[in-house]
């Protein structure tokens, strides 16, 4: 008898152990209380959202649990904690959350690589953009980059209160240039203007709670004469815009590169020694979508950046003190730096590592979907589940960061550097940011030649640190006199950009 009741014994407990173990939902990271049905909904912050999820943070831990409705919701607030999760399980966390459907599938922007689903077509995007723009390939447009910053002195120099301005056009310039290898514009057709307007228009049809087709799916089927049913005609319209934009340019270089004359850019790079009109359709699609991608992903986050630079300037005259003299004593004031001079210069990489984690560019990166089960330590991540990265709050955590508000690029110098931010601030897993080699350079390459030449200087008071909301961050309008440091450095941006 006692032989067999150890077996037993040892069987229904190995049994209740597996039936918990299948069965039993694990354990829920910490997060505030939600109410019945609506979960957190309520409680969830409109607006400059990643300080409320920092707080949670501080409250709850690095990772937050959130339901909304029927939909889970985990926001990270460590770098570590999103890799293991990103990065570690990167083919089960590369969906993106479905976009609302007015933004995503009635106007069509799913079909750009940022809002596409983890698919083979992403994968094929991915694979284009990254032979194009991988450090190597980034380092040979490096010119291009240089020569649109030196535009940009050129043109602080003729009017400097138009910083804003200057900045979007040389940044846009340089971008399309990139992307197209020459500028797309027509009395009919102007790529950035037209880029921006439909940018405008994203950000209005991505708007929670605008659109009643987002919650109620069905009235996707409403006929487009249907009263009530503007939102339809909308979408038709800004669709038609939408592929307006993203075809023309690109039919413009497939024509040119038939005939031979096309200038080297990302999209003849693509398309390589195919002919261009012999293109299987689905490539055809994808350097096309790619190409249209590569503007709305690099032109407003790095415009962000450089804005950020100048405002931290005119709030810290000693750090741009010390950037300049920097400068001047390992590069000299006969020539302007290049990239090359990159290894001489680590005060000016420091400073645009502390341009990207004083005010995040992007300060919740993009949102992942997982679409496989996860686990991360005790926690079971379901699949269908929204991962948020708190970028703003990894780069303000002052565990990490001593005096995390304050533009410090000593932080990054010295035997015990902290945390170098270009590991969080352009994502994680298969979603992240494929322009960063280009980001970065042009960061670098923009702040070394302001600095060179350039003096920043507030005009009047000192402005206040305040970011605008959204997904992409940047700041407010702010007032500074921007003159040149001498009438050397005056004939170096003119002798520069003859
Ligand atoms: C300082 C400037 C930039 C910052 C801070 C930034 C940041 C980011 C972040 C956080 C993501 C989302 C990553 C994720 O989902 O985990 C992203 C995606 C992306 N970025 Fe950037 N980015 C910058 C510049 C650029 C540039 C210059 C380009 C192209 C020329 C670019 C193209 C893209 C594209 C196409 C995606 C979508 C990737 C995908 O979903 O597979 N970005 N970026």
């Amino acid at each position: 008898m006692l032989d067999l009741l150890v077996p037993v014994v040892l069987a229904v407990f190995s049994s209740c152990a597996l039936y918990y173990l299948a069965y039993c939902p694990r354990v829920r990271p910490p997060g505030p209380r939600g109410l019945p049905i609506v979960g957190n909904a309520f409680q969830m912050p409109r607006g400059h959202e990643w300080l409320r999820y920092a707080q949670w943070g501080a409250q709850y831990g690095p990772l937050v649990y959130l339901r909304l409705f029927t939909q889970d919701v985990y926001v990270v607030n460590s770098p570590h904690v999103a890799s293991e999760i990103l990065d570690k399980h990167s083919s089960k966390s590369a969906d993106r959350p479905r976009a609302q459907l007015m933004v995503g599938e009635l106007i069509g922007w799913n079909k750009g690589v940022a809002f596409a689903p983890a698919s083979p077509r992403h994968r094929e995007y991915r694979k284009l953009l990254s032979t194009s723009l991988n450090t190597n390939a980034a380092r040979r447009l490096s010119p291009l980059q240089q020569s649109s910053a030196l535009d940009l002195l050129k043109a602080l120099l003729d009017s400097p209160h138009e910083l804003r301005d200057h900045i979007r056009s040389s940044i846009g310039n340089n971008t399309v240039n990139i992307v197209f290898g020459e500028q797309i514009s027509t009395p009919d057709f102007d790529y950035i203007a037209l880029a921006d307007d439909a940018h405008y228009k994203f950000a209005l049809a991505a708007t929670p709670y605008r659109y009643a087709v987002d919650f109620f799916p069905m009235l996707k089927y409403l006929p487009y004469w249907f009263p009530g049913a503007t939102f339809k005609r909308q979408a038709r319209q800004w669709k038609a815009e939408l592929e307006h934009l993203v075809s023309t340019p690109y039919n413009t270089v497939k024509e040119r590169v038939a005939r031979g004359v096309a200038s080297p850019s990302y999209v003849t790079n693509c398309i390589g020694d195919a002919s261009a009109d012999k293109l299987a359709i689905a490539k055809d699609q994808a350097i096309m979508w790619t190409a249209a991608s590569l503007y709305t992903g690099g032109s407003d986050t790095t415009i962000a950046g450089i804005l950020s630079f100048f405002l931290a300037m005119t709030l810290y005259p000693d750090i741009q003190r010390k950037g300049r003299e920097e400068i001047h004593s390992k590069i000299s004031t006969e020539r302007l730096p290049t990239l090359d001079d990159k290894p001489s210069l680590p005060y000016i990489d420091a400073m645009v590592k502390e341009v990207l984690r004083w005010n995040s560019i992007a300060p919740l990166g993009l949102a992942h979907r997982t679409t496989d089960t996860i686990i991360y330590k005790d926690y079971e991540i379901p699949p269908g589940s929204t991962i948020i990265t708190n970028v703003w709050g990894m780069m303000h955590d002052e565990s990490v960061y001593k005096d995390p508000f304050t533009f410090k690029p000593e932080r990054f110098l010295g035997p015990t550097p902290e945390h170098d931010p270009t590991t969080v601030a352009f994502g994680f897993g298969r979603r992240v940011c494929p322009g960063s080699h280009l980001a970065l350079q042009s960061l670098f390459i923009n702040i070394a030649l302001v600095l060179a030449t350039m003096v920043i200087e507030p005009d009047g008071e000192k402005p206040d640190v305040k970011y605008t909301s959204g997904v992409i961050s940047q700041p407010e309008p702010f007032k500074c006199r921007i003159r040149p440091y001498s009438e050397a450095a005056k004939e170096l941006i003119l002798r520069g950009s003859e």
